[in-house]
């Protein structure tokens, strides 16, 4: 598989050490207007590293688009006259609907939209996915590539906005979480790198837990919860103080920043 990663930041360099730990591509081009910091990139010997969205489309099969939204217009305008029928257009930006896109490359461009998160990096991504009507003969294509670096799912466009709060803002979601565990750890008496620890995996835990046994959460919970006991003194002081409510706030709060974004 030949594939360019347009926009090589923090989203466009995950998916790229997602894909090197994959061996997931023949040849990987990977472009910013900044190489420099990513120069380094070349030492994998399939890897090139280039300012040059031309060449990196004209090179490759599959192109993962990772620049940010106000970017991204110019960039397919950029590129356009060099799409074929070989090539397969994935997106990750935020907000920016298959019906734009095909306003600007055309409708028989075979156009994905995904939504991964940066756990891609190390093969554990939670990536939602859609495409156009002619992006269908490529969507099993599209989930192949991710589901080599985590699990994919597809969905209409209509929630791809939910899709990106929960699976892609939810990584810095949950890294608040763990850190909060730990800041309780540490207070608990831990030095700071063990309370990390068994933060980090308590919580790989119990994700791990509800995907092999399919249990709903309340289930486990009911299994940890001693009556009288300190987990559910615990939980319902956290309760008390909003824990579930602020949660759930936080990602409406978070949806309506998307919509927010997309009028811009
Ligand atoms: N970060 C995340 O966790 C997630 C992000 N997304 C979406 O992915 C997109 C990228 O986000 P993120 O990685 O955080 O953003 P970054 O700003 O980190 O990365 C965007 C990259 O695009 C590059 N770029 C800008 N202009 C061009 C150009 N003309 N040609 C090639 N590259 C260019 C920039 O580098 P330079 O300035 O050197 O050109 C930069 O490295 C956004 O649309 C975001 O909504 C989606 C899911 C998760
Ligand atoms: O915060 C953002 O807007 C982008 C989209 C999801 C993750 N980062």
């Amino acid at each position: 598989m030949k594939i360019a990663i347009i926009g090589a930041g923090n989203l466009g360099l995950s998916i790229a050490k997602g894909i090197l730990h994959t061996n997931g591509a023949t040849t990987m081009y990977l472009t910013k207007r900044h190489i420099e910091i990513i120069k380094e990139y070349e030492k994998y010997g399939n890897v090139t590293v280039t300012q040059d969205n031309k060449l990196a489309v004209k090179e490759s099969d599959v192109l993962i688009f990772a620049v940010q939204p106000g970017h991204f217009e110019g960039i397919l305008q950029e590129v356009k006259e060099f799409l074929t029928e070989k090539h397969v257009i994935i997106s990750t930006i935020t907000g920016f609907s298959l019906e734009k896109i095909e306003s600007i490359i055309g409708k028989d461009a075979y156009i994905i939209r995904s939504m991964p998160n940066t756990a891609i990096s190390v093969g554990k991504s939670m990536t939602c996915l859609c495409s156009n009507e002619a992006g269908a003969k490529r969507i099993e294509l599209a989930k192949a590539i991710f589901n080599r670096m985590g699990h994919s799912m597809e969905i209409p466009e209509s929630q791809m906005q939910a899709a990106t709060v929960i699976c892609a803002s939810g990584i810095a979601f949950w890294m608040r979480l763990i850190r909060a565990t730990t800041q309780g750890a540490i207070q608990l008496g831990f030095d700071a790198k063990e309370a990390q620890e068994l933060a980090m995996h308590t919580c790989n835990g119990a994700a791990s837990l509800l995907i092999e046994s399919g249990n709903h959460p309340e289930e486990e919970i009911d299994r940890v919860t001693t009556p009288m006991g300190c987990t559910i003194e615990g939980l319902n002081e956290m309760e008390h103080q909003g824990l579930s409510s602020s949660l759930i706030r936080g990602i409406v709060a978070s949806f309506e920043k998307i919509s927010q974004i997309r009028k811009g």
